[in-house]
């Protein structure tokens, strides 16, 4: 016969983990929880989502359940998925107040990106960045990088002329040399250059260290504060081997600028501008309290600078990547671009950003790329910070991410008509040829929390683009027998999703394409 005591006390504690981690609906009001697909018990859905392109899956539940808001269960952790642009601008743009903090990331922190303002709770601190960034970044003030933007654009097509087959290094080098020049006004040398080289050290731990709020340190925190000879799990080795290098791409390029500055020789950057402002605000700012909560510090800057880092260089790279597949899978849109280009501006100069208005279907084009193959399938996890229902279902609050499916918005077939066809046209007035669909809504996510850098990417996007248009054929290649051999796309999963490498020809589209360029 077994013994009593340890069974009931086996009862009492399955009991116990069943009540903590089972999913309940709001019982005063009795609204349900949001429709949700089966689950394990204890686990929750943590067996069913996919490792690889859980938006896929999302999309799927949501039409079996005819729903466009999904409720998960990962132990005990409520996710709430919004699959449609009404859901997530009804609940993360007009409800924005209850639903724009974030879960904490202690594996980001892990790996050196302490003072980001992706992963900032509200708070003082989340005020202070978001002020910083959303005033740095508008249209207006985007200007003065537009410089950058043209040379490096340039740059690339250089570099891509000279050894064509490595175009996706130069698109890297790319990502890089933007996003140090516009953050610390440095111009890089080649691939051999330190910051480079620091560069990419950081960019692999993001890459590699698993998905950004779902690694074990992020469901398990206590992990974190495991002395280093106990790193158990590779992934925190590998972020606690990486630390040194995230810091020092904080710190090196920031101490670099307060040098120059000192000597009167700074470019224009982000950090420049940030710690002119604080030297003018200074004075004002020691005699008020509530100004004092609002002083940045160096520690800001530097923090700030980092995010521009991480949260512009592989967003863009994946984007640019997006386009060349697009551009090798539809070589007729490539051509009208270009011919548009061509009858606006000629083969005597390269585009610039005065030319945009100009040129609405290589605008359409780079809409078309954010849509197509949306590069943040979903979005940068919000949490709820108080109870609330969407269309009679309850979303708890404290313990539920809000994951916005871009991927099942810019996919919807209630908006556009073969969403998976690239077909820039889609976006001209019917007057003009075109089907007058809307503009796409969700790739920079949403409410108090929409991409303050969008404004920037938008305009380096676009730049490489147009550049790329004007100058290059991008072809696809041919098999033994001379027929092209056409891309079949796979697709990174991860914060940010990258195509998998494929193949692609690129040539000089004219003559003196070379010349243009220097
Ligand atoms: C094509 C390029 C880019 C894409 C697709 C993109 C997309 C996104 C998305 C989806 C989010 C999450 C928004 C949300 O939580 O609702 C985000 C946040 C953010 N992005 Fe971007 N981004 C891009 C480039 C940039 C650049 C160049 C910068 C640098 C200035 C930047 C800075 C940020 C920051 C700081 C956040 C966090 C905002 C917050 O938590 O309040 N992004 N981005």
């Amino acid at each position: 016969m077994l013994p009593l005591l340890p069974v009931l006390l086996g009862f009492l504690f399955f009991g116990f983990l069943w009540w903590a981690f089972s999913p309940r609906g709001n019982k005063k009001n009795r609204e349900p929880l949001p429709p949700s697909p089966p689950a394990d018990p204890i686990i929750g859905h943590v067996r069913v989502v996919p490792a690889e392109r859980p938006e896929l899956t999302y999309v799927k539940w949501g039409k079996e359940h005819n729903t466009d808001i999904l409720y998960l269960n990962f132990f005990g952790k409520s996710t709430i998925v919004l699959n449609s642009v009404q859901a997530a601008m009804e609940l993360l743009d007009r409800r924005g107040a209850k639903y724009s903090d974030r879960p904490d990331f202690p594996f980001m922190k892990e790996q050196g990106w302490q003072r980001n303002l992706a992963f900032f709770s509200s708070g003082p601190s989340f005020r202070r960045h978001r002020k910083m960034f959303q005033n740095a970044f508008t249209t207006a003030n985007c200007v003065p990088y537009r410089e950058a933007q043209e040379m490096e654009a340039r740059k690339v097509v250089g570099r891509i002329l000279k050894t064509p087959q490595d175009w996706q290094s130069h698109l890297i080098m790319f990502g890089t040399t933007v996003i140090l020049r516009i953050a610390y006004g440095i111009t890089v040398g080649e691939n051999d250059d330190p910051y480079v080289e620091l560069a990419k050290k950081a960019s692999f731990i993001i890459s590699n260290a698993g998905q950004t709020g779902a690694t074990m340190v992020d469901n398990f925190p206590f992990l974190r504060y495991l002395p280093k000879w106990l790193s158990i799990l590779p992934s925190l080795k590998l972020a606690r081997e990486y630390y040194p290098y995230v810091r020092a791409l904080h710190d090196l390029p920031f101490a670099a600028v307060k040098t120059a500055m000192s000597h009167g020789v700074a470019e224009t950057s982000f950090v420049k501008k940030m710690l002119e402002e604080m030297a003018e605000n200074d004075e004002n700012e020691k005699k008020d309290t509530e100004a004092q909560i609002n002083t940045l510090t160096d520690a800001d800057v530097n923090g700030a600078a980092g995010t521009i880092y991480v949260a512009g260089q592989d967003t863009s790279l994946a984007t640019l990547s997006m386009f060349v597949l697009n551009m090798t899978e539809h070589p007729e849109v490539q051509r009208k671009g270009w011919e548009e280009i061509e009858s606006v501006i000629g083969k005597e100069r390269l585009p610039t950003f005065a030319d945009r208005d100009k040129l609405p279907y290589v605008d359409c084009i780079m809409q078309e790329v954010f849509r197509r193959y949306p590069v943040v399938p979903l979005g940068v996890p919000h949490k709820s910070a108080e109870d609330g229902t969407y269309k009679g279902y309850f979303i708890p609050k404290g313990r539920s991410t809000m994951v916005a499916n871009a991927y099942a918005m810019l996919r919807d077939e209630n908006v556009y008509k073969d969403p998976g066809t690239f077909n820039p046209s889609r976006y001209l007035p019917i007057e003009k040829g075109g089907a007058g669909e809307p503009l796409p809504i969700g790739q920079f996510g949403f409410g108090r929390r929409i991409c303050p850098g969008r404004h920037l990417a938008t305009a380096s996007v676009w730049m490489v683009m147009a550049t790329m248009l004007a100058t290059l054929e991008i072809s696809r290649p041919k098999d033994i027998n001379g027929n092209d051999i056409i891309p079949a796309p796979t697709f990174s999963t991860g914060i940010v999703s990258h195509p998998a490498p494929f193949l692609s020809v690129l040539k000089p589209r004219f003559e003196n394409v070379a010349e243009l360029l220097s």
